[in-house]
This record gives C-alpha cells, sequence and structure tokens, in this order.
C-alpha cells in the first residue's frame, strides 16, 4: 500500500519587530512534528503554492490593519489563495485586554482587517496577543490601553492559545496526534 503523502502547508508571516514570526516559527514546529510537510517564509519572499494545499498567513496588526507586506500579498495572490485552505492569525493587544469592556473590544476586528478577511474567506481566523513594551509608548496611548483594560506591558503572548490554534489545524488536516512531542517555546 502506498503511504499517504504528507499535506503541503506553507506559513507566511509578516512581522516589524519579530513576535508574529515566533509564533509562525511554533506552528511550523507543531504541524511539523505532527508530521506535516511545512515550510516558514517571510510573506516577502512567499514561495510559489501550487501543490501546496493549506497556507496559513499571520500578520502584526499596526494602526488597526494588517502589515502592508500582509495586505498586499493577499490582495495580489488572491485567485491562488480563493482555491486553497487559507488560515489567518493576527498578533496585536486585543486578546490581552482584560474587564468587560476589553474582553468587548478585544473581540472587535479592525475594520479593514474585516474587509480582508470578508475578500478572502479563511477556514479559520484567530487573533493572538503579541508584545508591548511600555518604553516609547505616548502618555495617551498608555490611557487609552489602561481604559481599554490593558494592564500588563511586555511579552503577553499566549503560548497555549497558540498551541492549541496549531492543533486544530493538525486535527483538520487529520495528522496523527503524538503523546510524546511537547514543542518548546521561546
Ligand atoms: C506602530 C505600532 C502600531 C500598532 N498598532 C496596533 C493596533 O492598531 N492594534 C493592535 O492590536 N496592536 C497594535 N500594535 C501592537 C503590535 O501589533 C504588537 O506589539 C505585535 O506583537 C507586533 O508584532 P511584531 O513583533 O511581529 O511586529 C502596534 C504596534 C506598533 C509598534
Amino acid at each position: 500500500m502506498t503511504p499517504t503523502p504528507s499535506p503541503r502547508v506553507a506559513i507566511l508571516f509578516a512581522t516589524a519587530q519579530g513576535s508574529t514570526r515566533d509564533i509562525a516559527e511554533f506552528i511550523y514546529e507543531e504541524l511539523m512534528s505532527r508530521g506535516a510537510h511545512a515550510e516558514l517564509c517571510d510573506i516577502e519572499h512567499a514561495p510559489d503554492l501550487t501543490g501546496v494545499g493549506t497556507v496559513v498567513i499571520g500578520s502584526a496588526i499596526h494602526n488597526m490593519d494588517l502589515l502592508p507586506g500582509a495586505d498586499a500579498y493577499i490582495r495580489h495572490n488572491l485567485p491562488t489563495l480563493t482555491g486553497k485552505d487559507v488560515r489567518l492569525f493576527t498578533v496585536g493587544l486585543g486578546p490581552a485586554l482584560r474587564g468587560p469592556v476589553g474582553r468587548w473590544a478585544g473581540r472587535q476586528i479592525p475594520r479593514k482587517i474585516a474587509a480582508v478577511l470578508g475578500m478572502l474567506h479563511p477556514r479559520d481566523y484567530t487573533a493572538f496577543a503579541g508584545k508591548y513594551e511600555r518604553e516609547g509608548v505616548s502618555w495617551r496611548a498608555r490611557a487609552m490601553y489602561r481604559l481599554l483594560g490593558g494592564a500588563r506591558y511586555g511579552d503577553l503572548r499566549d503560548w497555549d492559545a497558540v498551541r492549541r490554534w496549531a492543533g486544530t489545524i493538525a486535527d483538520s488536516l487529520e495528522l496523527p496526534r503524538s503523546s510524546t512531542i511537547d514543542t518548546a517555546h521561546p
């Protein structure tokens, strides 16, 4: 009997300061450990997607939008992406907000990102918390962050949430589970 070929997955990321790349790397390692044939690329150097079934796209959020590289890539490659199993994640502050107002605000999808979702129709979309360093942030932005329920600064990433999301991708691709694997995070 011929073995079933591993599903091919491309994981493309757009980052300004590296936290989105770390998350993309984590997803890559998780999928590789489950037997996917995955490749990880900065979206500016995305590979030819011929033969790739699943495309995971991740972008940092800046000014309530995807990074320009991710937005341009999606718009330019929409006909190709439309025929594929696409999963999108963003990295920003929303999921780190706390309290009733913060949880509500954190669930809101910025208008420009909603427009991309409306074009792309990814099979799944999720938002992860990223990094927010206090230094260099204006008092006005800090006050707004506090008002919205942002209490913490620094590395706000939730690796369990990333692991769960990667697991849902692996499960949907029917990749075998391994009881011994525990992907290390940075
Ligand atoms: C100039 C700038 C603008 C940002 N704007 C937003 C925003 O509108 N919404 C949000 O949720 N996060 C925003 N952030 C937070 C970043 O998305 C977050 O820190 C993320 O971890 C950055 O990802 P990266 O390290 O991959 O660049 C902004 C950060 C910077 C530096």
